[in-house]
């Protein structure tokens, strides 16, 4: 193939400069994706480890190159372990944008999907809504995780199961401060509320304001790794706000979490 460029003695035609293109986007997008987790530090570890190696063996050293060779050999399998959360999420970001998709191009302009009528989907976010605004008004801490899959992974020894319709009275009884259900999270999936009195696992972000609680920080941490939504009434404060990809929104109105909830319901 014909030669493009010169750099440092090595040659670059259309085809490697692609390719080179294409593994700066991956890090680009790596480094935005494990921004701000725990992860980051040892995706930054692992990075150092590759550049050392790089130049330990462009300036012959055989022993260090040895060593860090050993490390680079089982470094797939390792990367692969440590940072499963983050591998699922990449996947789960991928299989969204793909092109068969629910919310893709092609999907939206050829599959009848887009004359859905989204008559269930209007009615759960006016219950959630309504719920959310009162609780609000009142004072009464919430904590609401939208799931999007049925199979979403939490804690059910310590939680209650209950499998009932979306109601905006019941999900103001179940956080009323007398309800024995009211501690801990309750999970929406579909049409259904699947479980109340849920422990969620903790972000440990350090990055996320000083002066939030337990109750914002878990709702953080059950969107690091998944594509859930979770909806944050504060007690303290009388405050609504939503977690999603591990990014916590603070301090919005009703019609701005109507509209999140209509993108995450309605749109995809
Ligand atoms: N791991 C957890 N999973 C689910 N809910 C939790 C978890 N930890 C704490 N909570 C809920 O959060 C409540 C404590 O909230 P805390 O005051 O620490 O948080 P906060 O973010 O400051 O919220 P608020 O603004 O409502 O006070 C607990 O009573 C419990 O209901």
């Amino acid at each position: 193939m014909q030669e493009f460029f010169h750099l440092y003695g090595y040659r670059f035609n259309w085809l490697n400069t692609l390719d080179l293109t294409i593994v700066i986007i991956l890090v680009i997008q790596l480094y935005r994706l494990l921004k701000g987790s725990l992860a980051f530090n040892i995706f930054v570890g692992l990075l150092m480890i590759y550049l050392v190696y790089f130049l330990v063996e462009r300036l012959r050293m055989p022993i260090l190159t040895t060593i860090l060779q050993s490390f680079i050999n089982v470094g797939l399998i390792a990367i692969i372990i440590i940072f499963q959360p983050e591998i699922r999420k990449f996947l789960l970001v991928l299989g969204k944008k793909a092109p068969l998709s629910k919310d893709s191009f092609f999907t939206k302009l050829f599959l009848p999907d887009k004359f859905k009528s989204y008559k269930e989907e209007e009615n759960i976010i006016n219950e959630v809504i309504t719920a959310v605004g009162r609780m609000a008004g009142s004072r009464t801490g919430a904590l609401i995780v939208v799931a999007n899959t049925y199979r979403v992974k939490f804690d059910t020894a310590s939680s209650i199961l209950l499998d009932s319709n979306i109601n905006a009275k019941l999900l103001e009884s179940i956080f009323a401060k007398a309800s024995p259900l009211h501690d801990g999270a309750l999970i929406i999936v579909g049409n259904k509320i699947l479980a109340a009195k849920v422990i969620l696992p903790v972000s440990e972000n350090p990055d996320l304001p000083h002066r939030i609680g337990l109750r914002h920080r878990s709702a953080v941490g059950i969107t690091e790794h998944s594509d859930n939504i979770a909806l944050i009434v504060s007690e303290e404060r009388g405050t609504i706000s939503y977690a999603q990809d591990g990014k916590l929104v603070q301090d919005i109105s009703l019609e701005e979490l109507k509209v999140k909830m209509y993108e995450v319901l309605v749109d995809g």
